[in-house]
């Protein structure tokens, strides 16, 4: 078992290459009472299921016979070419180098469209972004030099952390050098000329089904999980599927010919996905003003969990500790406090980076 605690200090920061960052830097800092303890804190993580290749959903095959022909060609005309997409890396592309101009590149999970690509272009707006099939080839594609950066979701404001990501970057020798905070508007889109009361079922991403659970639940449709939303998108152009909605991005409704039938749809209006910018270089931060550190482990008093299996009997476990706090690796109160930690509590310990606070969000 492993558990994971986030904290809090804070100073002063130049901002590099983020314009809307705010000045604030923010150390992220991984810290072990065991280093094995991590190798079993990975989240599940689902198989892609991919355009009309190998795909477990039943939603193709019965199209034809309940679409009349007037929809099918005007979903004909307006669908998109989704050929000219970028396809997402896997990693058996990491052995061609793709080419590129001087844009910042920054590597994603899922397809075009998709809320991690908002994230991308949020931090970066002027960068070409690069999708990828899974969170880990996201990070390989910066590894290998085919991104300069990967955005992640870390954490989400209702769903919380993302444990993949957080397992991935003790895997990865990356090093976070910024966040992003993005607002997640969650809309429902559907193939041109159907109306909502056509829709029978609803396929995304299983955290905007969860989060839009109220809508759907009026709505009385069926929800089927996707790999991600954008994925989903283009699933439903692709097979034309005329009595399916998708959530998704108001993007993706661009970008795959999509209408949007009904906008802000999730159930709490105050959705953010929090993700981290993933570099190869570490930002040396320069700064001597730290606000306060607002908690720390106790070493009289170390976290116990009791073990039923031991009858109950309480029983120490070791612990993979994640600690996000305001404040410069520059400044000696902070390089003291990780110091002490490491000295006289702690087994190992990783900063996994120093990165300006978004304060756009
Ligand atoms: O499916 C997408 O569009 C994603 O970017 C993935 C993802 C996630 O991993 O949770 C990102 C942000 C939103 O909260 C919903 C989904």
């Amino acid at each position: 078992m492993a558990v994971k605690n986030l904290i809090n200090l804070g100073c002063l920061f130049p901002q590099v290459g983020c314009a809307q960052f705010s000045e604030k830097p923010s150390v992220y800092a991984c810290l072990g009472l065991k280093c094995s303890e991590f190798i079993g804190f990975s989240g599940n993580h689902a198989i892609r299921c991919l355009g009309d290749q190998n795909c477990s959903s039943n939603s193709a095959s019965e199209l034809p016979s309940v679409v009349d022909n007037r929809e099918s060609s005007l979903a004909n005309k307006l669908q998109k070419d989704l050929t000219s997409l970028p396809r997402p890396l896997s990693v058996s592309d990491f052995s061609t180098f793709p080419s590129h101009g001087s844009k910042v590149r920054v590597s994603f999970k899922g397809e075009p469209g998709s809320y991690s690509e908002d994230a991308a272009l949020k931090a970066y707006p002027q960068c070409e972004t690069v999708p990828c099939n899974e969170f880990e080839d996201a990070f390989k594609a910066v590894e290998l030099w085919i991104a300069d950066r990967a955005v992640l979701p870390i954490e989400n404001s209702l769903s919380g952390s993302i444990h993949r990501n957080y397992d991935l970057l003790l895997r990865h020798r990356l090093h976070i050098v910024g966040e992003v905070q993005l607002p997640v508007n969650f809309c429902l889109l559907a193939l041109p000329g159907i109306p909502l009361e056509r829709l029978k079922r609803v396929l995304s991403h299983p955290q905007a089904l969860a989060q839009s659970d109220n809508f759907l639940s009026k709505l009385g449709v069926v929800r089927e999980n996707f790999e991600d939303t954008a994925g989903a998108a283009q699933l439903v152009v692709s097979k034309r599927m005329f009595d399916a909605g998708v959530i998704a991005t108001a993007r993706a409704a661009e970008i795959y010919g999509l209408n949007i039938v009904a906008k802000a749809i999730q159930d709490e209006p105050d959705n953010f996905t929090r993700f981290i910018i993933l570099a190869r270089d570490p930002i040396i931060p320069r700064t001597d003003k730290a606000f306060k550190i607002e908690s720390r482990p106790q070493r009289k008093q170390p976290l116990r969990v009791v073990d039923d299996s031991n009858n109950g009997t309480a029983k120490y476990f070791d612990y993979l500790f994640y600690i996000d706090f305001e404040a410069s690796m520059a400044e000696s109160r902070a390089q003291n406090a990780l110091g002490h930690l490491q000295q006289e509590f702690a087994t190992f310990l990783r900063i996994l980076g120093s990165y300006p606070i978004d304060a756009a969000a």
